[in-house]
């Protein structure tokens, strides 16, 4: 299998890590402006965290948003990202729902990657890949733990599993309660990337404390990096016109 995974030409998991950007609008015009914004911004792929939008829960409202949405952003690969409140997002939702809205989602053509709860319940999350890929949709497979860092075995087997249910990107954001913490975290990512993974893998350590592996992608094995134009969608997410410029210099130096 390929170490990267490719979508609209941008190559996940080859050379520098890539920039995505989150819009977490609540309206149509919200969310469409800051497509917008997005312009003259060097990024790479744009996640939609739909959980923020106040038409979620009507899919035909979902639909409507991604038809101006895919045009907005040209050639920009749009990652679809419901993230449930139970791994730090704005709404609940059951299985079912979930489900039924990532694979609509994928089946309407208008997105490139779906991000899946890993811990959904394998059937919900194996179905959710296999719908996806159907309309050639990668998936990237996720977790979050926005109180702590759990040790690196359990991190290295959460991101394992991931790969085994079959998702083409494994991802894992933790918070750090001290800076060990984030030490844990890159082990980890080396470990998974270096040992284990057959396929790119996205990690970070969450706020301040966490920031530095937002940036140390290309020497540890994280192939994507979450950077914000206005609004950040997790803490520690900087500037992603700043954090183009690290990693370019990161790059060059290496
Ligand atoms: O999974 C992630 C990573 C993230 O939580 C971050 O810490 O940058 C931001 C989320 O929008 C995204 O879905």
């Amino acid at each position: 299998m390929s170490k990267y995974v490719e979508v609209r030409g941008v190559k996940i998991g080859e050379g520098v890590p890539k920039i995505c950007v989150p819009i977490v609008g609540k309206t149509k015009e919200e969310i469409l402006a800051a497509a917008r914004s997005f312009e003259d911004v060097a990024l790479d792929v744009v996640e939609w965290r739909v959980d923020w939008f106040e038409g979620v829960f009507d899919f035909a409202q979902v639909e409507d948003v991604l038809k101006d949405l895919r045009p907005a952003l040209g050639e920009t690969p749009i990652l679809f990202t419901f993230r449930t409140s139970k791994e730090g997002g704005e709404k609940a939702i059951e299985a079912d729902a979930y489900a039924e809205l990532n694979k609509k989602a994928a089946a309407t053509g208008l997105v490139d990657l779906v991000d899946v709860e890993a811990f959904t319940g394998d059937e919900v999350v194996k179905d959710i890949i296999e719908g996806a890929h159907a309309h050639g949709v990668k998936v990237v497979a996720s977790n979050h733990d926005f109180d702590k860092t759990p040790d690196k075995d359990d991190i290295v087997g959460r991101l394992v599993k991931m790969q085994e249910l079959g998702a083409d990107i494994p991802k894992i954001a933790v918070m750090p309660q001290c800076k060990k913490d984030v030490l844990t975290l890159l082990e980890a990512t080396r470990e998974m990337a270096e040992e284990h993974a057959d396929r790119p893998i996205i990690t970070m350590s969450m706020a301040g404390t966490g920031l530095i592996s937002r940036l140390c992608g290309e020497v540890f094995g994280s192939a994507l990096t979450f950077g914000a134009v206005g609004k950040a969608s997790a803490p520690g997410q900087m500037n992603a016109s700043d954090l183009r410029e690290i990693l370019t210099l990161i790059d060059k130096s290496i």
